[in-house]
């Protein structure tokens, strides 16, 4: 028996458009992101990939994406299980700073560490900032000395996986379809350990927003066919280069 399984990053959202560094900041989606949900849903009712079950991080763009790809085709009704786990990387005191204003001020090999490399996290952020969200009552559950105040890919992998192993693959092994809504680096932690991606490889992996990728997983929980499936290739691509090119005016 093979499981199947729906990775979609949120819409584009108001910080990405304007090319901030957002994080754990929570920001919505805009117009676009909100068109992407909606066409998201689309492509999910074409290929009759009907999920069962939604994990989605805490962050509004998430959830947002999530209800508009479940509402559109018919699904707005299954559970729904929310984890911190699944949020996008914690930027640190990068959370806010617009992108290629960075890119000037450290140049291109520091800012390409901060944003890519793999075991490198941008500097913490100071508890106070007013773009920490270390006082927001959504991550009370979390000790306080273990809330993040900055993260890099290994970490984010280290804090996704108990979670996927926990939570995500009993309900796959029941034969649940289940949807993933999650952010651009939560989700490059997950293909980075469902595909074996090497720690220097991972640089290279960029994910489009609001395009649904299909897994589907063997007996052991690893995809058939590496890399999985977008639904819409072609937009897929395009948006892959948009992000990598985040940054550059
Ligand atoms: O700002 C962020 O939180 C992420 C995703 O939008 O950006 P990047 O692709 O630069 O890691």
């Amino acid at each position: 028996m093979t499981a199947k399984l729906i990775l979609l990053r949120h819409g584009e959202s108001e910080w990405n458009a304007k090319n901030l560094f957002t994080g754990w900041v929570d920001v919505d989606i805009n117009e676009k992101g909100i068109a992407e949900g909606k066409a998201a849903a689309g492509l999910l009712a074409k290929e009759g990939l009907l999920p069962d079950i939604l994990h989605t991080s805490l962050l509004r763009r998430a959830i947002h994406t999530a209800y508009l790809a479940l509402d559109g085709c018919d699904r707005h009704w299954i559970p729904v299980k929310r984890n911190w786990r699944l949020n996008e990387r914690h930027y640190g005191a990068l959370q806010g700073k617009d992108k290629a204003q960075t890119l000037e001020q450290y140049g291109e090999e520091q800012f390409m560490l901060w944003r890519r490399s793999y075991d490198t996290p941008p500097p913490a952020i100071d508890v106070d900032d007013e773009f920490s969200q270390h006082h927001d009552p959504r991550y009370a559950d979390i000790p306080e000395a273990d809330r993040p105040r900055t993260e890099c890919l290994k970490d984010v992998v280290a804090r996704l996986l108990p979670y996927w192993e926990a939570h995500i693959v009993p309900d796959l092994a029941e034969g649940k379809t289940v949807l993933i809504t999650a952010h651009g680096n939560s989700l490059r932690a997950l293909v980075k350990h469902l595909d074996g991606i090497s720690d220097d490889a991972i640089a290279g992996l960029n994910i489009p927003t609001g395009i649904p990728l299909y897994y589907e997983l063997d007996e052991d929980f690893k995809p058939v066919t590496p890399g999985g499936r977008y639904l819409d290739p072609e937009a897929a691509a395009a948006s892959i280069e948009a992000v990598k090119n985040q940054g550059k005016r």
